[in-house]
């Protein structure tokens, strides 16, 4: 919590303000039910009129003033809790964007999402509450009972056993309220993981006839909502008739007892209106407890949720002595003895793997399905590092370069296209920063879908949905590719990002790539595609089973002989 609370430091001098105009408009009520007993002692009862209205007059200016007060901490307390929650915003996502895959594993994108929004609101809350009325509340108790015992001592002593009873149970409401409310946040992550999958499936949903499946799940995780919500909320909502029991018992007193000292000559009729007047005042304080409370539970939880993120540890970072002169310059890529497995995984995914891959030559893989060829591609760009052994470009190990360079100089396509909303040239630009429309035209063609993009609508201004809607695979495929070429990368990685083309379309696409002079490593489950590369690997189980041309291959795998022979047939193997 205080994390995320020290980013209200720049603010101080506006809490500050706010907090003065809180103290002004705070010892203006203190001071109006003493002004009242004034009224009362001096005038009413003694028919004075000079003096009712002397402390009238004082109390309609003293009202005023607090008005004023109370408009002007509103105001600063609503500035610094936007300027905080737009602090807390972006530096979360200046957070999330240093993730690694490691991290994002971690935290699924629904419970970033709700970080995002719903967390970061509770503690704005919590701040807002905390200027306005967190402080000025428990003020008000500490205020009141303190004016009251200036009042009349002996009447006052009442708030001597009521007041503690009321904050030890607070404290408790407080503490066992905050665990509530993480458990809240927690189910509000599971609905919102919900819904998204559900959104971003609804078409699949709808062609599997799920529906009510899908309904039932929701239903699941919005009764876990409820649940945890009403929980929460029947603990605030008893607890609100036990303050107000405690109060009203102490005002019983006050009159009952008040009535003797008045009788005693040991209090006049305007000390009990005062003090009464105080405990209505005390008592509405701690009434606000109830609100407060769940308000500053909620925040205290919400709280947590963002320190976890902010100090979430970063496993995947540029070495302090990252050498900003060595750069990728050719492109060649060695794995030596390499083995990695996933960090929830006991098992290697890759298993002592070494090959080298020399600058500019095209390199196709092939394997079964959860062979490990995507794990093997995400280590290079260093999306996860190794767990033993080494990968060395141009001759340095990746993990001595500069996160920057070594990345700048990669073009990877990943299996799954992701494209965003905007235009497709903004999709293809988008791979570099300063792309000209010369190159980004020039990419698209090399890319072999500038003619499709030239038929769309708008050409290269034609907008697509968050996912590319409009577009179909095998083109969505291509706008990746060519936001890759863009870039002029020294490694060009398609992670199976040519399946969805025709063997025309393909062999003009790698002729094109040629020209970037780029290392270009392929994973394909066409042998018509392997069979063009200068090289073939093929991975079975996390292991470099074999590697050499076409042909080598054909003499000596077994299994890479059973691929192509599952591809061709037996008979059309001797023509290839
Ligand atoms: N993020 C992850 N966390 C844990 N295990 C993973 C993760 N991603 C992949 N795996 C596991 O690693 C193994 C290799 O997966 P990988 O995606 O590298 O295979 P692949 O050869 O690319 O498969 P495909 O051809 O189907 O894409 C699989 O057993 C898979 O279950």
């Amino acid at each position: 919590m205080i994390h995320v609370l020290k980013n209200l430091l720049p603010y101080r001098f506006h809490m500050i303000i706010a907090w003065t105009l809180m103290l002004i408009e705070l010892g203006v009520e203190l001071m109006l039910p003493f002004i009242l007993m004034r009224m009362i002692d001096e005038g009413i009862l003694v028919q004075d009129l000079n003096n009712v209205v002397f402390w009238g007059s004082i109390m309609i200016g003293l009202a005023l003033l607090s008005f004023a007060a109370g408009i002007g901490n509103s105001f600063f307390a609503a500035h610094v809790t936007f300027k905080f929650g737009y602090d807390v915003r972006g530096k979360l996502f200046d957070k999330v964007q240093s993730f690694s895959f490691k991290n994002l594993n971690e935290y699924p994108t629904s419970s970033l999402i709700t970080r995002f929004t719903n967390d970061v609101r509770q503690i704005q809350n919590g701040v807002f509450m905390a200027l306005r009325i967190m402080l000025r509340a428990p003020l008000l108790v500490l205020g009141g009972v303190t004016m009251a015992f200036v009042v009349n001592w002996r009447i006052a002593l009442i708030f001597l056993i009521s007041v503690p009873i009321l904050l030890i149970f607070l404290t408790w409401v407080l503490k066992k309220g905050s665990q509530l409310f993480e458990r809240v946040q927690a189910r509000l992550d599971n609905v919102n993981s919900v819904m998204q999958e559900n959104l971003a499936g609804i078409r699949l949903i709808k062609a599997f006839l799920r529906r009510d499946h899908e309904q039932n799940r929701f239903v699941g995780a919005n009764t876990g909502l409820m649940t945890e919500m009403k929980k929460s909320l029947r603990l605030i909502e008893t607890s609100m008739p036990v303050l107000l029991l405690v109060m009203n018992l102490s005002l019983l007193f006050i009159l009952w007892f008040g009535y003797g000292e008045i009788n005693n000559n040991n209090a006049t009729e305007g000390e009990i209106v005062a003090i009464i007047n105080y405990a209505l005042r005390v008592s509405m304080a701690i009434s606000m407890f109830g609100f407060l409370t769940m308000a500053f539970a909620r925040a205290k939880a919400s709280g947590e949720r963002l320190k976890n993120v902010f100090t979430a540890h970063i496993d995947l970072v540029e070495a302090d002595d990252a050498n900003p002169s060595k750069r990728v310059t050719d492109g060649k890529i060695e794995f030596d003895h390499v083995k990695f497995s996933y960090p929830n995984l006991k098992e290697n995914v890759l298993s002592d793997i070494s090959f080298t891959a020399r600058a500019q030559e095209q390199v196709a893989i092939i394997g079964a399905t959860g062979s490990g060829k995507s794990s093997l591609f995400q280590l290079i760009p260093r999306l996860y590092d190794v767990t033993e052994g080494a990968i060395y470009i141009d001759g340095n190990d990746v993990r001595t370069l500069k996160l920057d360079h070594l990345r700048k100089a990669i073009g990877y396509v990943p299996q799954a296209p992701l494209l965003f909303t905007g235009s497709v040239y903004d999709n293809i630009a988008w791979g570099k920063n300063d792309a000209t429309e010369e190159e980004v035209i020039q990419a698209a063609k090399d890319a072999q879908i500038h003619h499709a993009i030239a038929d769309l609508p708008n050409g290269y201004k034609t907008k697509i949905g968050q996912k590319g809607v409009n577009l179909s695979g095998g083109q969505k495929q291509r706008v990746s590719i060519a936001r890759a070429l863009v870039r002029k990368p020294k490694v060009l990685m398609l992670d199976g990002s040519t399946s969805a083309l025709d063997l025309k379309t393909e062999a003009k696409l790698l002729d094109a790539i040629e020209q970037y002079e780029c290392t270009t490593l392929i994973v394909t489950q066409k042998i018509t595609t392997a069979m063009n590369a200068d090289r073939i690997m093929l991975l079975d189980d996390g292991e470099l089973l074999a590697e050499g041309t076409h042909r080598e291959l054909m003499k000596r795998s077994d299994m890479y002989r059973k691929i192509v022979e599952s591809q061709f047939g037996k008979e059309e193997i001797h023509e290839l």
